[in-house]
């Protein structure tokens, strides 16, 4: 489906964060891990979060769910025989179930989204469980992948991070289930490193003990662990709110969003001080962050792996500042649902936004009087170019069309309805 975003003079009103898609992926799956029950409050519900849930329950996990809570049963380190799972387009879903899968004899991932998640690299991952002793058919690198497994071995493993965290984090949640114990050595400089520490996080939760460089570089993983069955309640999202936050901060606005914890272990919750650094008027106390926005907004500099999820809802507050922005050490958004760096500023350029690229940067030169707009947007089946674009849109002279744009429930299905219920020009078109 395609979508109609209008230039909107003002945004109002107040929202709750929707959950976070990062700690509902790592809860469903230590629950399915776990020897007993355990329940998860307030899951997101987005194609990446059924991924998981689907997922899991393939693997032999029993979940009930009613409107605020899953309870979980889960199978423990003895996954079922399941010959076929499918991840949608959830890239980190992906990852940390090919980790589990190597507990099983036989499974092969299918690529139900080739133009996206079929074109992502899941190499370094691979080379490191075949060093585990894991047979693994890939067509390059890439889905449809056939893990033959049974018997991973632990001990001495090394993974590269130089592309994902995610390949760090599948196999930190695999080692505690083997015989062995483990020592995870990180190879190159590992990306999105915030991102482990929501996985270490979440085992620590879990019962599950590891001990962690503080550089994140080396991990010793005692073998025969049990995760323990718990509650767990998800926090709200940064890297989602983010472009609310974003498009609040582009116009006259007054605006909260709820749910939004200050002491958060999500990296995108930078959002708050880039748009801070930005001079926009925020304040963020007591769990809500509030904007008062009135369309004018200062350059920044700013090291995006920090907040790999909300650099591109950024990007899309800089295309109106008042001078030069620049977002650095981004090289790993091109291994994304799209090439968020190309395929991004190709959709910004039609808007009429003056930007340019580097292998690893994002060079945005303001336009505070506004863009022409007026173009057909290509989502690249990508919610956040989707959600950013949309940002843009709405502080554009003309309207943007957003082919496709349904591929935002991905992370963020009810994304629409929130900006329509702030008194966003937004409008869904056959
Ligand atoms: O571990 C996770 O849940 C995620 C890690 C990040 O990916 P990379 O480590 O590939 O940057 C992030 O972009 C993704 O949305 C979710
Ligand atoms: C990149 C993302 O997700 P994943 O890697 O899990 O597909 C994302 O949510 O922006």
């Amino acid at each position: 489906m395609d979508l109609i975003v209008r230039p909107t003079p003002e945004l109002n009103g107040e929202i709750g964060a929707l959950s976070s898609k990062n700690y509902t992926t790592r809860y469903l799956l230590v629950a399915a891990l776990a020897e007993g029950t355990s329940t998860v409050y307030y899951p997101a519900h987005s194609e990446d979060s059924d991924a998981m849930r689907r997922c899991i329950q393939d693997l032999g996990a029993v979940l009930e769910e009613d409107e605020e809570k899953i309870v979980i049963t889960g199978f423990g380190g003895r996954p079922h025989d399941v010959k076929e799972l499918n991840v949608g387009n959830a890239g980190a879903v992906l990852r940390f179930l090919m980790a589990i899968a190597s507990l099983c004899p036989d499974v092969t991932f299918v690529n139900s989204y080739p133009d996206s998640l079929g074109k992502r690299p899941h190499s370094d991952l691979i080379v490191a469980l075949e060093g585990m002793g894991v047979q693994i058919e890939h067509q390059d690198g890439k889905l449809p992948i056939r893990i033959r497994g049974g018997k991973p071995q632990g001990g001495k493993i090394s993974v590269s991070g130089e592309v994902s965290s995610q390949y760090l984090s599948a196999l930190l949640f695999l080692t505690p289930l083997l015989e062995e114990d483990s020592e995870i050595t990180v190879l190159g400089d590992l990306k999105s490193k915030v991102v482990i520490g929501q996985t270490l996080e979440v085992l620590e939760q879990a019962g599950i003990q590891i001990d962690a460089s503080s550089d994140y570089s080396r991990f010793r993983v005692p073998g025969r662990q049990i995760y323990q069955a718990k509650s767990y309640t998800v926090q709200g999202d940064y890297p989602g709110s983010a472009a609310i936050l974003a498009a609040a901060a582009v116009m006259k606005s007054d605006v909260k969003v709820h749910r939004l914890m200050e002491k958060s272990k999500q990296g995108e919750r930078a959002i708050v001080d880039v748009l801070q650094m930005m001079d926009v008027p925020l304040k963020h106390q007591d769990d809500t962050v509030h904007v008062t926005g009135n369309g004018r907004l200062r350059p920044v500099e700013f090291d995006g792996d920090a907040a790999t999820d909300a650099v591109l809802a950024m990007v899309a507050a800089a295309v109106f500042a008042d001078g030069t922005s620049r977002f650095y050490n981004v090289e790993n958004l091109r291994y994304k649902e799209c090439d968020r760096i190309t395929d991004y500023l190709n959709e910004l350029k039609k808007a009429g936004a003056k930007v340019e690229e580097g292998r690893s940067e994002i060079i945005v030169h303001g336009r505070p009087g506004g863009l022409e707009g007026g173009a057909t947007i290509n989502a690249h089946f990508d919610h956040r170019v989707i959600m950013a674009l949309t940002v843009v849109g709405l502080r554009c002279k003309e309207p943007l069309l957003i082919k496709d744009a349904h591929h935002v429930a991905k992370s963020y299905p009810q994304f629409f309805d929130h900006l329509q219920a702030l008194g966003a020009s937004v409008e869904w078109v056959k």
